[in-house]
């Protein structure tokens, strides 16, 4: 499935995906997160399965589903594992304390609640993601009839919110749980745990896309190189 940035090669986003697969252990119930470096990881967990490797995936989006469903992956359901070994995703920026901004896919509601399932959240990126102040806007996923209140309630905090706008549709990105997708600039962010909290507290967003629970972040470079920080 190609949409997005999954276009093209990445040796770096390939190889921090690879990476993250070898921490996945025979037996194991995996959260598979959104996004083109972890379609690297999920590819690498199928040739894995393929070769004798019996784990079970939850899934975080329409497109983890069809490319795990593709890579020969079985699935199952947090309502029949609530406790996950192990989850791998992407991020769109990492701060030096390993805080990560998520949902440039739009996917972010249930990457959280699959990472949170996870007794290990491993973030896979390539070196552009990496930052060392969050400061990029973050996206938000909002109830459709609470988008006015949720921009006034942002602009209280100082920020602007605004809809993602959909490229090849009119209006606004709709999530795979048809809500409308926002992102907030609020400029740099230096304490993302506080500010995460005050986020969580706006009426109307379901979810926002500061995360502060990674425990690895694999970092892979154009050279195939990779860097692991914990
Ligand atoms: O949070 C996400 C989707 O909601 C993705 O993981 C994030 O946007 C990174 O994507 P990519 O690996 O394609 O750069």
């Amino acid at each position: 499935m190609t949409n997005r940035n999954t276009k093209g090669h990445h040796p770096g986003k390939e190889a921090a995906g690879r990476a993250a697969a070898e921490l996945v252990k025979d037996g194991s119930i995996v959260g598979l997160g959104t996004g083109s470096t972890t379609a690297y990881a999920i590819k690498a967990l199928g040739e894995k399965v393929k070769k004798g490797l019996d784990i079970r995936a939850v899934v975080t989006s329409y497109q983890s589903e069809m490319l795990a469903i593709q890579a020969g992956i079985p699935l199952t359901s947090l309502a029949e594992n609530p406790v996950l070994d192990i989850a791998i995703d992407g991020a769109d920026e990492v701060d030096s304390n390993l805080n990560v901004v998520k949902g440039g896919g739009g996917a972010h509601f249930r990457e959280k609640v699959v990472s949170l399932s996870a007794n290990k959240f491993i973030v896979v990126v390539d070196d552009s993601k990496i930052s060392d102040t969050i400061s990029m806007a973050i996206p938000l996923e909002v109830l459709p009839c609470a988008r006015e209140l949720v921009q006034q309630q942002v602009a209280q905090m100082g920020g602007k919110a605004s809809i993602r706008p959909a490229s090849r549709k009119d209006g606004p990105v709709i999530s795979d749980n048809g809500n409308f997708i926002m992102d907030a600039a609020f400029g740099e962010i230096p304490n993302p745990q506080e500010f995460a909290d005050k986020l969580s507290n706006v009426v109307g967003i379901v979810e926002h896309g500061i995360f502060t629970n990674t425990d690895k972040v694999y970092i892979g470079y154009k050279d195939g190189k990779i860097e692991l920080r914990e």
